[in-house]
């Protein structure tokens, strides 16, 4: 019926782009706040502008990842380091904190704009997955999960959530690491061999391969099923509603 294997008793699901229509938000953000900043530094040093590829650079550097981590992997990837500064430094300052703060504006005012849309597959999934007696929970690597889970009208069905302000309260490393993964199953009380991960990220299948999950779902929304298995998913989908039908 969930097309899990039998020893899984638990399911972790990623947000963005797993649960929500919200990756390509953080896509499209991460693109307008890195071209800006690109442009002005290819304008000052007389070089050629770059821009940041929403597929490519998003699927490689930066999605999965903790904020700051992504604003760090991308720009190393261009050979520029910026200081990091502080999480809260103003979006003019130019540190890791500020184009991080400059990017979190733009996603945050897109969602108001636009709200937050539930992929209705995995909706079903995670209900089906809870009516069968397994726990939930909710692992992102974004310190707005709360508020996402929220707008899309689905916190009730996690029992537990390891997001990004939790792991920066305890010190967790972030994805392609198996921290965040791992304190949820540990929240739930399982070993990760009885969890399954369930992740569009190619950093967040990493982490799932990293902790020896018993199970990592690969979820395909933009075409990239081959690199999701090159970097661990066991199986891939192209939406959670097939693994209803898988058996
Ligand atoms: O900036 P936030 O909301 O804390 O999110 C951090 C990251 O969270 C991940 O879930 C997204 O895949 C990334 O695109 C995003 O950058």
């Amino acid at each position: 019926m969930l097309g899990l294997p039998d020893h899984v008793r638990t399911c972790l699901f990623d947000l963005d782009g797993v649960l929500t229509r919200t990756a390509e938000v953080h896509a499209a953000a991460w693109k307008e706040m890195f071209d800006d900043f690109l442009r002005g530094r290819a304008d000052r040093e007389g070089t050629e502008f770059v821009p940041f590829d929403a597929v490519r650079d998003y699927d490689e550097y930066v999605d999965g990842r903790p904020r700051e981590d992504g604003v760090r992997t991308f720009l190393a990837s261009r050979g520029v380091e910026l200081p990091d500064g502080a999480p809260g430094d103003p979006p003019e300052r130019e540190t890791v904190g500020g184009l991080g703060g400059r990017k979190n504006a733009l996603v945050l005012r897109r969602i108001r704009e636009d709200g937050v849309e539930a992929y209705e597959g995995s909706v079903a999934y995670v209900h089906a997955v809870r009516e069968a007696g397994l726990r939930t929970a909710v692992v992102s690597s974004s310190a707005n999960c709360r508020d996402v889970l929220a707008a899309a009208g689905i916190e009730d069905l996690f029992d537990e959530r390891v997001d990004g302000v939790v792991a920066r309260e305890q010190r967790l490393h972030g994805k392609p690491a198996p921290d965040t993964y791992l304190a949820a199953a540990r929240a739930l009380g399982v070993p990760p061999g009885e969890a399954a991960v369930f992740e569009d990220a190619l950093a967040g299948v990493e982490a799932g391969r990293a902790g020896n999950f018993g199970l990592v779902v690969g979820v395909d929304r933009t075409g990239q099923a081959g690199e999701l298995r090159r970097h661990g998913a066991d199986v891939v989908v192209d939406d959670l509603a097939e693994l209803m039908e898988s058996r």
